[in-house]
């Protein structure tokens, strides 16, 4: 038997791509940080905390052991974003190489999250993977495709061939920063589109708001060295448009939230599952000022988290001067 494939992170999508890993005939380690999920998957095949509902492979073995992943090929990272540092220290020697699966900008440094795990694990080489993704969806082996990058064209090749099914389709790609990026901005712009949904804009306010919002996160993308195309693919314009219209997606729902008028705030207490947007919001705003790039939505967001008003906050964005579109 080959060497497993690894995977840190017991959330919804840790989980989802460990089922995935796992249909493409691969033996899995999943760590999880909860012993809870861990006995969930071993006994009973199920991760009820965060994907109920969903019968997993035996070929996946719940652990909470480091020591385990030691033999992995390659290991998924899929922690939320803001701990992926924290939790990459546990895999510090490691040489495999690493797909980072999470989406979000590190708070205080602003690093993208390829120059985190570069930092915290300088023997292995980075890849990220990201695109329309629900976890729930892919689980159940509805089809979808994904950007793969690595610096390294044949790497992210290899990678790509690694974790690819029928249903789950990984196109390669060099654009690290671009790959990531996307995945960062959709999550903020998810919120937004949510508060036009729950404000009862209308849907000619949320298509509006797409497109800007798309030639916002490709003016921050270009700004960080991303490729246009990248950002109007699978990780950029394909994930926006699938998170900025459902609310199957947390961002989406939280914005929704907003947008009815139940203060941030309450919405993002005691939560258990991750509404990445949130973090990453404040982020972007700092990088985007360190840029010099303008991004109005996304400072509309930051304000509405802040406990701006809604009104208020959208009369803000509808007021702004008139400009041309490119
Ligand atoms: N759920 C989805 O459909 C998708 C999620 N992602 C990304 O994957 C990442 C993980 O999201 P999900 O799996 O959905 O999470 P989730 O919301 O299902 O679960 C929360 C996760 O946070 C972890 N966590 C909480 N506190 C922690 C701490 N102090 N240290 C380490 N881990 C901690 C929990 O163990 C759990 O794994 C996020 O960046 C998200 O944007 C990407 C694509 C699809
Ligand atoms: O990233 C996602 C789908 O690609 C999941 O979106 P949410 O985190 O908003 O649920």
């Amino acid at each position: 038997m080959s060497a497993p494939i690894g995977v840190v992170g017991g959330g919804a999508w840790g989980t989802a791509l460990a089922q995935v890993a796992a249909g493409a005939g691969h033996a899995v380690r999943l760590w999880a940080r909860e012993a809870d999920v861990v006995a969930g998957i071993n006994d009973i095949r199920e991760n009820a905390a965060f994907l109920p509902g969903i019968e997993l492979s035996r070929a996946i073995e719940a652990t909470q052991d480091w020591s385990a992943l030691a033999d992995a090929r390659a290991i998924l990272i899929v922690t939320p974003a803001q701990h992926m540092r924290a939790v990459l220290g546990h895999l510090r020697d490691h040489t495999a190489p690493l797909i980072l699966c999470s989406k979000g900008i590190e708070a205080g440094t602003l690093l993208p999250l390829h120059e985190v795990a570069r930092q915290a694990v300088p023997g292995a080489p980075i890849a990220v993977l990201s695109g329309p993704t629900f976890a729930h969806e892919v689980a159940a082996g509805l089809p979808t495709a994904v950007t793969l990058a690595a610096e390294d064209a044949d790497l992210a090749a290899d990678l790509a061939a690694l974790v690819a099914q029928p249903t789950f389709r990984p196109y390669a790609s060099t654009d690290v920063i671009g790959a990531e990026i996307g995945g960062a901005v959709k999550n903020v712009l998810a919120i937004a589109c949510g508060v036009v949904d729950g404000a009862g804009l209308g849907q000619n306010a949320r298509a509006a708001l797409i497109a800007r919002g798309f030639a916002e996160m490709t003016r921050f993308g270009l700004a960080r060295g991303a490729r246009a195309e990248t950002l109007a693919g699978l990780s950029g314009l394909g994930d926006l448009v699938l998170t900025s219209s459902s609310t199957s997606s947390r961002n989406f729902s939280l914005g929704r939230g907003i947008g009815a008028g139940t203060p941030a705030a309450a919405l993002l207490e005691n939560r258990r599952t991750v509404a990445e947007g949130a973090h990453t919001a404040p982020v972007l705003r700092e990088a985007a000022a360190q840029a010099s790039v303008d991004m109005p939505i996304t400072e509309a967001v930051c304000a509405l988290l802040e406990g701006a008003p809604v009104t208020a906050t959208i009369d803000r964005l509808l007021s702004r001067p008139l400009r041309t579109e490119a």
